[in-house]
Order: C-alpha cells, then structure tokens, then sequence
C-alpha cells in the first residue's frame, strides 16, 4: 500500500498570514502523495460580522443560516482554499482546490434538528475516495474547503476536523494513512497554560482522565473525538503537533501520537 499523509490546518494559523506561509511551506517538503483539508472559522466570523452578520457556535459547530452559508462558502471555498493553493503552486506543489461538491468528493446530508437546529450544516455521508486516488494518480494534491453538498444539491457547512478524519478513514481503504492535524500548539498540552507540557503518547483512558480534570477542554474534545474516530477506523498514524513542525512531525516525530 502506498503512502499517503492527510493533513489538517486550523483556523488560528490561517489568520495568521506569516504563520500560514511557514506551515506550507513545510507541507510542501513532506515527501509522497499528500492531501491538505483546511479550517477558516475565524475568518468567516470575522467577515460575517463585517456584513452585519452574528456568529453563533454550539458545541464547536457554527449555527449557519443561509446568509452565514453564503459567507461561509465565500470565506472556505473561495479566499482561503484559492489562498492556499496559488501559495501551493508558488512552492512547486500542483495543488487543486475543492469543497466536498467538486467531484462529488464528499457527500452530506443536513443535520436533522433535536434539540438544536444548526441549519445548514452537514453530517458526511460517503467520501468518493476513488475520485481522490485520480487526483493522486495525475500528482495533483487535494486541497479540501470545509463545505460538502447534499443529494437535493445543497451546500452544507462541515466542521474541518470531522472532514478530515472522514477522508483520512475513506483513503485508508487503499493507502496507508498518517492523519495529522495542526494547530498553533506543540500538541495536546498536559497543562493548557504551558507550552511547553506536550503529552507525548495519548490513548483514550489518558484522554478520559485529562478531559474530567479539565485539562482537555474546548476545541481539543472534538478534534480528539475525531483524531480517535479515525485511528478506530484503519488510519495507521494519528498526530497533532505545531503547524511549523508538520514536516518533522510526519518524517521524525514530534507533538503528540495517539495510541489505542
Ligand atoms: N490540553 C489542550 N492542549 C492543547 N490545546 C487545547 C487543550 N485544551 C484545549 N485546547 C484548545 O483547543 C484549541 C484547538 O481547537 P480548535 O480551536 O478547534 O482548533 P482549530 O481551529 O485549529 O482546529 C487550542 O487553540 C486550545 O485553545
Ligand atoms: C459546521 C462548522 O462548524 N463548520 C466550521 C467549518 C470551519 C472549521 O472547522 O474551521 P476551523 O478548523 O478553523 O475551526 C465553521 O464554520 O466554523
């Protein structure tokens, strides 16, 4: 099985312009076929509230109402995944820029309403990983927005972490996968306050006890969930580490792996 490294980059470091060249340009050293799935939330809020628009989260999930679809497909699939690929292209990686629509990669269906309606949101479907191993095998690398589509041919807003998770499970079926997401942290810090407190190894009774003391909290609960989901699920290797050191991460190790 070939290898194959899915990676996912967070909004804190989008927003940051020179924090977002240093973590492509990283990228663009990681040798092999390589697929790039990014965030952008902050943006999006910021860009919303410039258009008189309020942005609502429950549970980490953005509430997105048709005019917050409308930002959210401009922000994602538009500015920051075309940001990202002419960066990309300028680094020698013939990068191609898709939403979960484009090539009916990643099909959704909208969330159904219980207790919250979160509107335009999308729970993933069915991932057309055959259709990514075509964009490998002509040496293109996938850059992936957080945005899918639904059968009745709606655009629906997606949490990155969760699509990229699904990807990484779905390619798993033909490659051998290492799933890192990246952020603006060393790794899953034992004590949020320090830095420098990376948890090396984490495996889910670790995790159960940091999460009741609550040293794991906010953000990272989710993207754990998802980081676990996709190590249950046939991903070899999941890693969460600093944006700056993804290339080291995948090749020597560094930040935090999870074990099982
Ligand atoms: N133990 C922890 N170690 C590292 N980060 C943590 C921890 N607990 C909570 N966090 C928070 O989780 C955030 C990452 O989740 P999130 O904001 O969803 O990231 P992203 O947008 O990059 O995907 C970090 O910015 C940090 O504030
Ligand atoms: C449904 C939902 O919440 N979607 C996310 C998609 C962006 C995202 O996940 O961005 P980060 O990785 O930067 O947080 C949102 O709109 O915030």
């Amino acid at each position: 099985m070939d290898t194959l490294t899915v990676i996912k980059i967070g909004g804190n470091v989008i927003d940051n312009p020179a924090a977002l060249t240093r973590f492509l340009t990283s990228f663009s050293s990681i040798p092999g076929a390589k697929i790039l799935i990014h965030g952008g939330g902050k943006i999006a809020t910021q860009v919303a509230e410039k258009l008189g628009i309020k942005t609502t989260m429950v549970d980490g999930r953005r509430i997105t109402d048709q005019p917050m679809l409308d930002v959210v497909t401009m922000v994602y699939g538009g500015l920051v995944n075309k940001q990202i690929v002419a960066q990309l292209q300028a680094l020698d990686v013939n990068a191609i820029g898709l939403t979960g629509a484009d090539a009916g990669t990643v099909l959704a269906i909208k969330r159904p309403v219980k207790d919250i309606d979160y509107g335009m949101v999308g729970d993933i479907q069915e991932v057309d990983s055959g259709q990514i191993q075509f964009f490998l095998r002509q040496d293109l690398t996938p850059v992936f927005a957080p945005i899918t589509y639904s059968t009745a041919g709606e655009l629906l807003n997606t949490n990155a972490d969760t699509m990229a998770s699904a990807i990484a499970v779905d390619m798993a079926h033909h490659n051998n996968v290492t799933l890192v997401y990246c952020f603006e942290k060393k790794g899953v810090l034992a004590n949020p306050d320090d830095d420098d407190s990376v948890i090396t190894e984490l495996n889910p009774a670790l995790y159960a006890e940091h999460k009741a003391a609550g040293s794991i909290n906010k953000g990272m609960i989710p993207k754990l969930d998802n980081a676990f989901k996709a190590l249950d699920n046939g991903v070899a290797k999941v890693i969460i580490c600093h944006a700056d050191e993804v290339a080291s991460a995948v090749q020597q190790g560094a930040g935090t792996t999870l074990t099982k």
